[in-house]
């Protein structure tokens, strides 16, 4: 019998991959092309547009042959994807006016505190489900036509097209044939209510976004247009496709209201599913589109993070204290406490529970004795105290936490799952497939296909690899959470010095 082919492209921060699956979910071949990360100024990041298509192209173009070298086709795309981070290109050209300005960018900090003035934020809340905050991609595009000479001119007469990574990949493998997104993309741009589920004038004229910009949204599982022969050697449906968070929450298969995954890639982004209602956290977490499958809609609480992985990244290329990520877990376990030393990487601001652009980081109870070890631990127990924090805001919004389903490419670090449960005290299960955004991005191609027939099916098939129990005493586990809370009081309380300043 021959297998049925799913290549599933995985558009991230720092690396475009696409994973060739078949019907059983197995991953066959994987290809992967790290791109530049730019930062020209503070607070600043940004991709070459041209960097993103190229390394997708060709990783896409890579999994494609090898499915053509076994004398077969490939079946269907599923495309996922960095989420918020906006490109703004010309409808007759092609070309981007501005480099894609990232989800982390917080330039429109600024704006933001600005428009809060003038416009309620509880309003905007009930709205998108989401907070005026640089992360989203409203305010990126507002700085667009605002700040490239003729932009806003050229949008007004229609010329211009917004989309978020997804969009504009889906608009070159199509060759300019569809502008479309998905639901969950839609929903992180601040423009897309979810109550409604349609883009929101109110909101376009508050952000002076022209409608003509914005693609058509569509479900997560849906024919968004076929990828062109000429630039994949086979043309393809592209049939799945969500934003990598949600996609990750349907690779773990969290389809149960109050089932939760914590994805750690550059960033760390919790997701809890709460079923067909919307939830509105009163602790500053966000009410998203968990994905929306053939028609039936279920919403997500989601706490975010700006650095997590970045944070390891930052370790190795600003300090040259470590030569790859791996050896962050040899450096934390070769010490048998984090003798005191806490980093608040608040490197591009602080995400959620706090929301402060402006914040920046900080590493406390350095002393002679303070090496790599102690940094390298440090790094690594920031990501778990912060996903402390925002398990405990969704617990304080009423959602019960039974245990994390982890992923992403930081959690093969095995001390860093086990410090997870020590101080989550929760049991932490990492699945067989690690790769489960992609896999997300496979299984909603999968169902458009008709390969899977819903997601009950899909749930069966979720396996564990292990899973890591609590194991520290409670005295440990409290006296190492108020070393963080000190910490991070302190970089607010540091904020707002430096803001009585300017
Ligand atoms: N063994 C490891 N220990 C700690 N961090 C790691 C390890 N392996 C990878 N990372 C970190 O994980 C991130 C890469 O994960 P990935 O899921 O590929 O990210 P993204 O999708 O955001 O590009 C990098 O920031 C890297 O520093
Ligand atoms: O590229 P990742 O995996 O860090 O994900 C980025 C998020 O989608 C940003 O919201």
């Amino acid at each position: 019998m021959t297998s049925t082919y799913i290549v599933a492209l995985d558009q991230g921060t720092t690396s475009s991959r696409a994973i060739v699956f078949d019907e059983h979910g197995a991953i066959l071949f994987t290809a992967q092309q790290e791109f530049a990360q730019i930062y020209p100024a503070d607070g600043w990041v940004e991709h070459n547009p041209e960097e993103i298509w190229q390394t997708a192209l060709a990783v896409t173009k890579e999994a494609c042959d090898w499915v053509k070298e076994r004398g077969s086709t490939v079946a269907a795309i599923g495309i996922t994807n960095q989420r918020e981070t906006t490109l703004v290109w010309d409808k007759n050209t092609g070309e981007p006016v501005y480099n894609a300005i990232v989800w982390q960018d917080r330039r429109t900090a600024k704006f933001c505190r600005d428009l809060k003035q003038e416009y309620s934020e509880q309003d905007l809340q009930a709205r998108t489900g989401l907070l005026l905050d640089p992360y989203f991609s409203a305010t990126k595009i507002t700085w667009i036509l605002d700040n490239v000479a003729g932009a806003r001119e050229k949008a007004e007469q229609g010329e211009l097209l917004f989309g978020t990574v997804d969009s504009f990949l889906i608009w070159r493998l199509t060759e300019g044939k569809s502008f479309v997104t998905d639901i969950t993309n839609a929903s992180r741009t601040n423009l897309f209510n979810i109550v409604k589920k349609q883009w929101d004038d109110d909101l376009l004229a508050l952000f002076k976004v022209p409608a003509s910009m914005l693609p058509k949204v569509l479900d997560c599982t849906a024919d968004f247009g076929t990828a062109s022969e000429t630039l994949l050697g086979q043309a393809v449906p592209i049939l799945g496709v969500a934003g990598d968070q949600q996609a990750a929450t349907v690779g773990q298969c969290c389809f149960e209201p109050g089932s939760i995954k914590s994805t750690y890639g550059t960033g760390c982004f919790v997701v809890v599913n709460t079923g067909e209602t919307m939830v509105t956290s009163n602790n500053r977490l966000l009410t998203t589109v968990a994905y929306s499958i053939k028609g039936t809609t279920h919403y997500a609480v989601e706490g975010s993070i700006f650095v997590a992985g970045a944070a390891v990244q930052w370790m190795r290329d600003n300090l040259s204290i470590i030569d790859n990520a791996s050896e962050t877990q040899r450096l934390a376990q070769s010490i048998n406490s984090n003798q005191g030393v806490y980093f608040v990487p608040a490197l591009t601001g602080l995400g959620a529970p706090h929301w402060n652009p402006d914040a920046r980081g900080a590493i406390f109870g350095l002393t002679r004795a303070t090496g790599p070890a102690q940094l390298a631990r440090a790094a690594l127990e920031s990501v778990v105290y912060q996903t402390y924090d925002l398990l405990q805001a969704v617990r304080e919004d009423g959602i019960a936490i039974n245990n994390l389903r982890v992923d992403g490419g930081m959690v093969a670090n095995d001390w860093l799952n086990q410090c997870l449960a020590n101080i989550l005290n929760l049991e932490v299960d990492r699945p067989k497939v690690l790769e489960t955004t992609a896999l997300g991005a496979a299984y909603l191609a999968g169902l458009q296909l008709g390969l899977y027939q819903s997601t009950s099916e899909l749930a069966e098939r979720w396996q564990k690899d292990s899973e890591f129990l609590p194991a520290m005493e409670e005295t440990t586990r409290e006296q190492n959470l108020q070393g963080w809370r000190k910490a991070v009081d302190a970089v607010l309380g540091m904020h707002q010095a430096s803001n009585g300043l300017h």
